[in-house]
């Protein structure tokens, strides 16, 4: 991370910082007044917030490192204490920990805030250029999947002011981790060619640091937001879901392997299970399909584009199928993928109802059809063709599952 070592944090990190010290005084509080509901709750607002803010200062302020890392040790201290003092019965030795665990949390995030203030301030970047993190086009999709996981979830149409918050919470957990991955991938990114040299951290417009906590700021908001008007599972699921598609997939995975996409594939198939959880409080049976749906999709979809690509990730080093086996390859694994994935998108269908299964099946019938032109002829055009329509296709397919218990 390239970041002066007298750099001060930015104003997202600041508020951040700010924000868990604000829950944590709640946590103290309402420690002093009573051992209510809104005491835990305040302290799943000030966990992920503090934790946010420990992660970024341990990549990119050193400085601020003590401060926040003692908040989120303490913070955990509390938690734990405030579990003793349940079994215990409320006994006053353990009500004494737990209090004093909870406002030793609360100096340690009040002088991380003051730490805060100190420093060089590096240039914020244009509104712009935080949106483009965010990877939008991309989310779009995500959001769609975990909207349809929402519906089937739920047997039709869900509450409105969850499907808000469910929704909501998804696009700050893709976003935060789009933006995650813009910074580990800086360095790869600028040897890519147009589409990636000009991201707002690889070209340079953006400091780092400024995007790293961006996409913290809302991987915790989405956390804070999640759990506080959804449930638990479905914020612990969508931090899941970028955890693993920033710490696995792009931390590990892309750089090391051509069986990168296959499994982490797995980050991207997680929206739908976040709407299922925020539907029904639990996974069951059809979530798993529309997990499993995206995760057979992922290879067909990114391994076409990765054929009309295939120089800029050999420029950059990135394993992909096309550079480490060839295109013939490519195209049998894009074949057999799609064989796959469409016999599985039926064979569903028992779960998903009658009109999706159609869906699945018409739409499938195409998808063969031009996987099977591209094994024949592995042309750009050809692999134009599939990149394109593998999106219309994830896209109508959820929908029809979507109302398909609406319909009939
Ligand atoms: C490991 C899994 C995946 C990889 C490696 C991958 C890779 C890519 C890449 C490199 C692009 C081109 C983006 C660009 O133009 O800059 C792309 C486009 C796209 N991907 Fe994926 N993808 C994956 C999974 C997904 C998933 C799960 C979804 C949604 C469900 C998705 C939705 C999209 C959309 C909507 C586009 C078009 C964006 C545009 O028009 O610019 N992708 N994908
Ligand atoms: C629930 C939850 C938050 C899940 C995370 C979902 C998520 C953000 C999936 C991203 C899939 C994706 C954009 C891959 C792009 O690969 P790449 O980064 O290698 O593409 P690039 O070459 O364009 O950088």
């Amino acid at each position: 991370m390239p970041s002066e070592p007298s750099a001060a944090p930015g104003p997202l990190l600041r508020l951040t910082i700010a924000g868990g010290a604000a829950a944590t005084a709640v946590v103290v509080t309402s420690a002093a007044l009573e051992f209510g509901r809104g005491h835990w709750e305040a302290a799943l607002v000030a966990l992920p917030l503090l934790v946010a803010a420990a992660v970024g200062a341990k990549v990119a302020y050193p400085r601020l490192l003590a401060s926040t890392s003692t908040a989120v040790g303490l913070m955990l201290a509390a938690i734990a204490t405030g579990g003793i003092v349940g079994w215990a019965g409320d006994a006053r030795w353990a009500v004494g920990l737990h209090v004093a665990a909870a406002a030793s949390s609360l100096a340690a995030s009040l002088v991380a805030l003051v730490v805060s203030f100190r420093g060089e301030r590096l240039p914020v970047g244009p509104l712009r250029d935080y949106l483009t993190l965010t990877k939008p086009r991309i989310m779009t999709l995500l959001l769609l999947t975990g909207a349809a996981g929402m519906f089937v979830g739920a047997g039709g149409l869900p509450d409105g002011w969850d499907f808000l918050a469910m929704t909501t919470g998804l696009a700050l957990a893709c976003g935060g981790a789009s933006a995650l991955n813009h910074v580990m991938d800086a360095d790869i990114d600028r040897l890519m060619g147009e589409r990636t040299a000009a991201r707002p951290v690889a070209s340079g417009r953006m400091p780092a640091p400024r995007a790293l906590e961006f996409g913290l700021t809302l991987t915790a908001l989405s956390f804070v937001l999640l759990a506080s008007t959804v449930n638990v599972l479905t914020a612990l699921l969508a931090l899941a879901g970028g955890l693993f598609y920033v710490v696995v997939y792009t931390g590990y995975l892309k750089r090391s392997t051509d069986l990168n996409i296959v499994i982490g594939g797995a980050a991207g198939a997680v929206p739908p299970l976040v709407g299922f959880a925020a539907a029904t409080g639990s996974l069951t049976l059809p979530a798993l399909w529309l997990f499993l749906i995206v995760f057979l999709w992922t290879p067909p979809h990114f391994w076409a584009l990765a054929l009309m690509i295939k120089e800029h990730y050999q420029a950059a080093g990135v394993p992909m199928l096309p550079g480490t086996r060839g295109d013939r390859e490519t195209t049998r694994q894009i074949l057999l993928y799609s064989v796959l994935l469409v016999a599985f998108t039926v064979a569903v269908g028992w779960w998903l109802g009658p009109l999706y299964t159609g869906a699945a099946a018409l739409l499938g019938a195409y998808f063969l059809l031009l996987a099977w032109r591209l094994r024949l002829d592995a042309s750009r055009r050809r692999a134009v063709v599939l990149f394109h329509y593998s999106l219309g296709y994830l896209a109508l397919l959820f929908v029809a599952a979507a109302i398909d218990p609406l319909l009939v």
